[in-house]
């Protein structure tokens, strides 16, 4: 076994056999090779604008080609020039070849090799995705995808994470959220971004001693300090991907009230309410049961206790009942003859959401002909009574106007997306765009971390400035000054 260190000189590295998949694993250890720069520097045409695939928090991405046995795309990583480096500290594009040097799957983007600068600045070289980010797909594409497709995308990304989270030592990505989800050739979904990753058992002195760090909208509220770092804290941030996948809402949008996805979608899943968390550009499923199932896989993981939500593996076996759902040709055929089938419904309890709630497992029974078809199971959400008194029934949340400079942001004409049905009454609502969420370094202060209980609940947003120049430039920060522990149980 060898692994490539940031640091060695070797051209070449092999992978952890481990950590290979299964059908890797015989005959192929992955190679990692080092580039010349003058060779980067010639296939990105000098790093031209042109060849520009993006920009993120930590750098530029570009578009190469590399001539060798083939032509070959890829795309290199460039990483901003900054103020010189703590030496210490690895730079995100160091522990990202760190991190990928040692772990490859069909559902990451698999790092191919790396080149140095003349400033000791490392540049990485991965597998280029030619159908861009899940975060275009969703959130600017005409063409929003289809419920297969969303259910498909879900199914991939959790297979993703799930491997490195099984990886020896476990890898804990940091960053999942679905501008770091990049599309490949097969229209398939890879996780993609390791700049913040940590690779290490949560009692190792590498996950101990790093800061916390992520982004906005999809950073694990129970992720304060680096002892609170686990595996659940992906999976916190894969639930909310996961309710942008349902929603096609951003993670924060100022249209909604509350602006946090979690804080919006949880209390309409818990009510039932699957429809008001349905992307109204695409309308429901088919069978509205993948709806509720992928509704309540996304509550459980973004429940606030690490301890309650569930492991990777078990969100990647519901997210494959989904599928397998999803495109059974025997389903879709007796879905669209019969309609909705709610009724000979046997309900079978499964496991409380919280303590308020209760999932119920319905198999279907009835003629012989739906019991065959009664091995696709759906889960449901039900109110209980607790200590003698229902709980009170949840109102739905209106949408409402976004907190800020509203004045200076255009109402738009009603259309479908932008219109929601309360009791009949159709609310056209204005429209705010916001820049999607950037990956920051660490919630820390230069000289300790946040005390745990003055931590303020706040969200920053940025309005970004339309090409027409309708919208201002500006960041705010929304606070909710409310009282709560941000351990507080759910
Ligand atoms: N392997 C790739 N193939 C094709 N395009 C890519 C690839 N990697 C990144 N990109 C494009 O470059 C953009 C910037 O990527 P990068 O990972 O640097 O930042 P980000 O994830 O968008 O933001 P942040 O750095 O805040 O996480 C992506 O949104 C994507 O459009």
């Amino acid at each position: 076994m060898g692994y490539f260190s940031c640091n060695a000189e070797s051209a070449i590295a092999t992978c952890d056999s481990y950590n290979l998949p299964k059908r890797n694993r015989k005959n192929k250890p992955f190679k990692i090779r080092e580039f010349s720069y003058s060779e980067l520097q010639s296939a990105t045409n000098a790093f031209s604008q042109d060849n520009l695939l993006g920009k993120g928090s930590h750098g530029y991405v570009y578009k190469a080609h590399l001539h060798q046995n083939k032509l070959n795309t890829v795309a290199v990583k460039k990483t901003k020039q900054t103020e010189p480096r703590n030496s210490s500290a690895n730079s995100p594009a160091e522990n990202e070849i760190e991190i990928l040097s040692r772990v490859h799957h069909p559902r990451l983007v698999n790092l191919l090799g790396y080149a140095v600068d003349n400033n000791q600045n490392k540049l990485i070289v991965v597998e280029f995705m030619p159908n861009g980010s899940l975060y275009e797909l969703l959130h600017s594409s005409s063409k929003p995808p289809n419920w297969a497709r969303r259910v498909r995308f879900a199914l991939q990304i959790a297979k993703g994470v799930h491997f490195l989270h099984c990886s020896n030592p476990p890898v804990i990505h940091r960053d999942i959220k679905s501008s770091n989800i990049l599309i490949d050739g097969n229209f398939s979904a890879r996780l993609g971004d390791f700049g913040l990753s940590l690779r290490g058992h949560v009692e190792d002195v590498i996950v101990k001693s790093t800061p916390p760090a992520g982004t906005l909208g999809y950073l694990d509220p129970a992720y304060l300090a680096p002892g609170d770092l686990s595996t659940k804290s992906d999976v916190f941030s894969f639930g909310i991907l996961l309710l942008e996948i349902i929603s096609g809402r951003n993670a924060i949008d100022v249209n909604y009230s509350p602006p946090s996805v979690v804080d919006w979608a949880v209390p309409l899943i818990k009510s039932g309410e699957y429809a008001e968390i349905c992307d109204p550009r695409i309308g429901w499923p088919e069978d509205d049961g993948v709806l509720r199932q992928l509704a309540v896989v996304a509550a459980r993981c973004v429940r606030k206790t690490a301890a309650k939500r569930p492991a990777m593996a078990e969100v990647v076996e519901w997210l494959k009942m989904v599928h397998k759902r999803m495109s059974s040709p025997i389903w879709n055929n007796i879905g669209r003859r019969v309609g909705r089938v709610r009724e000979s419904t046997r309900v079978v309890k499964y496991e409380p959401l919280d303590d308020s709630m209760e999932i119920v497992k319905i198999s279907r029974v009835g003629s012989r002909r739906n019991r065959k078809v009664s091995n696709v199971t759906s889960v449901e959400l039900r109110s209980v009574v607790i200590g003698g008194n229902r709980k009170q029934e949840i109102q739905p949340v209106i949408r409402s106007k976004s907190i800020g400079s509203l004045d200076e942001i255009e109402s738009e004409p009603l259309d479908l997306a932008n219109t929601r049905r309360k009791g009949g009454l159709a609310v056209n609502m204005p429209t705010v765009r916001l820049s999607k969420s950037r990956s920051m370094g660490m919630i820390q202060s230069s000289t300790r971390l946040m005390n745990k209980n003055n931590i303020s609940n706040g969200v920053v947003v940025k309005f970004v400035k339309k090409p027409n120049g309708k919208e201002l430039e500006e960041s705010k920060l929304l606070v909710n000054v409310g009282k709560e522990s941000p351990r507080g149980e759910n």
